[in-house]
């Protein structure tokens, strides 16, 4: 996150460190969103084949072990069907990553409230990305999370030709488009935003941002829309 602030430690309970193997080391590589007992949502992107990885819960820091933390391997890993790695502007960049075994939900850990089927936050919209992504394009990652205050721009806006234009599908949404943005290693986190009823809901997985520096004015962070995907994720989830 460019220009962003540390979380308060663990005001983001559903905030997961989506971890690859590299020889013996464990490094982090993208965000996610624990949305059930054994689930994980993150961006399809955040998924290579033939890589190994497992998630860390309860996380702030990552240079100290806090006592918080509670790490789970992934036993299997489904991506949307309709994601294309080749085709970022097609959208469904969506993963579902299922745990071996359920974290102890407690005041680190726990579930994200996902929005209604359809719900579109509206221009203007108060949310906040969360990550440990990039601090600055081709910059060092923080060890502590890291949060920022992104406000939504519509889609009218956000297709302007200046802006994002046709790549922005319905199924997205963007946010920011500032100084402040999200950056590389922030992929698959959430987009947090609070709800009339006061609860926060996860209405957004961070998706891209633009090829040439992460904060490009105009060029708002993406996110896959949550709402336009309820049936494949309550679908997946009974099933597998
Ligand atoms: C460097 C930059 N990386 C990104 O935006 C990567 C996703 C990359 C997936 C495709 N390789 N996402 C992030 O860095 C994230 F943290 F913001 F999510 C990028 O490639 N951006 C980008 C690529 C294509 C398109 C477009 F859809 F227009 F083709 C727009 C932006």
């Amino acid at each position: 996150i460019v220009n962003g602030e540390d979380a308060r430690a663990h005001s983001w309970p559903w905030q997961i460190s989506m971890q690859v193997k590299h020889g013996s080391r464990w490094h982090h590589t993208c965000g996610g969103t624990l949305i059930g007992s054994r689930w994980v949502l993150t961006a399809g992107h955040c998924v290579w084949p033939g890589d190994v990885y497992r998630v860390v819960m309860g996380e702030h820091d990552q240079s100290v072990q806090e006592g918080t933390e509670q790490i789970r391997d992934v036993l299997r890993i489904l991506v949307h069907p309709d994601w294309d790695i080749n085709m970022v502007a097609a959208g469904n960049d969506l993963a579902l990553l299922k745990l071996d075994k359920a974290p102890i939900m407690n005041e680190n850990v726990g579930l994200a409230c996902l929005p209604e089927a359809g719900e579109i936050p509206a221009h203007g919209d108060a949310c906040f990305i969360s990550g440990w992504g990039n601090l600055y394009t081709h910059g060092p990652m923080p060890d502590k999370l890291q949060q920022a205050l992104l406000p939504v721009v519509g889609n009218s806006v956000c297709r302007q030709s200046d802006w994002w234009g046709m790549v922005v599908k319905d199924t997205m949404i963007c946010a920011g488009g500032g100084e402040v943005s999200g950056c590389n290693g922030d992929s698959g986190g959430p987009l947090n935003c609070k709800g009339a009823d006061g609860k926060w809901y996860v209405q957004g997985v961070t998706s891209f941002v633009s090829s040439r520096v992460c904060n490009e004015v105009k060029k708002p962070t993406v996110f896959t829309r949550i709402s336009a995907f309820t049936d494949w994720l309550s679908n997946t989830m009974l099933y597998y």
